[in-house]
């Protein structure tokens, strides 16, 4: 079986491939979405040329109508899944759940509630933790430069990782996310887990060039310049709206931009995009996220550190994934399939996950975390072992 690092060298050539297969796809999309977007097209080429009245002309005004109920129905649909991409608050003001909030909470029940399952679970595995940083391990914040991380939850990572190995996976550029956090002991994968890094090593490790493990999409670095660039100039109309430049990847916020500019913002940065067919574009919580169409995302980051670490095809292995986002899912969903450790999704509100557990918010994260770190201590101590603190 051809492993995950051996394949790290042909992902490049691989990736290339890929993107001029589904250009050709995205293209034909695109120009069909442009055609049916366009009043011009309307307007111009569905022009009757003929006799009104005529079953051509009876033909062109359905189709006319058609299109501009699927373009006003488009962008509506934009806006109502960019109004759900963040919901602060549960809608129902009743103090008793709903059925169906009920339902999700015994599918998917507190991770703190459960945490002798999960523990008992673990029993004779290595766990490995893999957390997201937005939301996870700093409360959202309307300033996403100014999403510090508080020095509790530092403390609690810090000693997390002495027990066990520790990653920290983002949709932020490494730096960025690095800045925040600034423990050098841990693995950090940014943007998306298109940059792979391990442990600092050390002072003569210039740059971190050493321990920099994997970069899947440095060809696309030129292009997301090129389209950073542009969205900031496209962008700079709306007041609120701010890009973010996270190196492979790009992020368009939108958290502090009037609601009733929304569709206007989603649709300048489709028509920047519209040039860049590589570049696919989702949704996070009250941002639009701009990433390359490469087959690599937070699960697949996830594997890769796995495999780094030693444990491709270990069974012996407890992987556990904490994160709030959807890009968390591709991560959430390689555990559910591989069948190992589990997925844990941080939010108030019910959501489609392919995580197992939940957590309301950073607070409980850490509280999680700190009970795994007392539980670990309090076996080790049980087995006569000491830590040998790094
Ligand atoms: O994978 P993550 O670490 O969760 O990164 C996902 C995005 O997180 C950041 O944006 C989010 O948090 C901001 C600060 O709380 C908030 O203002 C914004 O509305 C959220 O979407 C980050 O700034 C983005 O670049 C990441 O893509």
């Amino acid at each position: 079986m051809v492993s995950l690092i051996e394949e790290r060298d042909k992902m490049t050539k691989k990736n290339v491939v890929a993107s001029n297969t589904k250009s050709a796809i995205n293209m034909a999309i695109t120009v069909a979405a442009a055609a049916a977007n366009s009043s011009l097209f309307t307007m111009a080429a569905l022009k009757p040329p003929v006799a009104p009245g005529s079953f051509f002309t009876i033909l062109q005004r359905k189709l006319i109508q058609n299109l501009e109920i699927n373009g006003a129905a488009r962008v509506n649909a934009w806006v109502d899944s960019m109004r759900a991409s963040s919901p602060t608050h549960v809608k129902s003001t009743t103090p008793s759940l709903s059925e169906d909030q009920s339902s999700w909470i015994l599918r998917h029940p507190s991770a703190l509630e459960m945490f002798e399952q999960i523990t008992n679970a673990s029993k004779g595995k290595q766990i490995v933790m893999f957390l997201d940083y937005d939301g996870t391990l700093s409360p959202i914040v309307e300033d996403p430069d100014r999403a510090y991380m508080s020095d509790a939850m530092r403390t609690t990572v810090r000693k997390l990782a002495r027990y066990f190995p520790t990653a920290i996976v983002s949709g932020r550029c490494r730096d960025k996310v690095y800045s925040f956090v600034q423990l050098a002991e841990l693995y950090y994968a940014g943007s998306h887990g298109m940059d792979i890094k391990g442990p600092s090593k050390g002072p003569k490790d210039k740059n971190d060039a050493q321990s920099v493990l994997f970069q899947p999409a440095s060809e696309f670095v030129p292009m997301i310049d090129k389209v950073y660039k542009a969205l900031f100039d496209e962008t700079k109309s709306i007041p609120g709206a701010n890009v973010e430049h996270n190196k492979f990847c790009l992020s368009v916020h939108y958290r502090r931009v009037d609601e009733k500019k929304w569709s206007e913002l989603a649709q300048l940065v489709k028509s920047v995009l519209k040039e860049y067919p590589k570049l696919r574009l989702t949704q996070g919580r009250k941002v639009f996220e701009i990433r390359p169409t490469i087959k690599w995302d937070k699960g697949k980051a996830l594997e890769f550190l796995l495999e780094s670490l030693g444990y491709a095809n270990c069974i012996d292995v407890f992987p556990v994934y904490i994160g709030d986002d959807r890009t968390d899912e591709d991560a959430f969903k390689v555990l559910r399939d591989r069948g190992q450790g589990f997925g844990i999704l941080v939010s108030k509100i019910p959501k489609d996950t392919n995580a197992s557990y939940c957590l309301q918010e950073p607070s409980e994260v850490m509280n999680f975390l700190q009970r795994l770190v007392q539980w670990k201590k309090m076996s080790l101590q049980r087995q006569g072992k000491k830590l040998s603190l790094r």
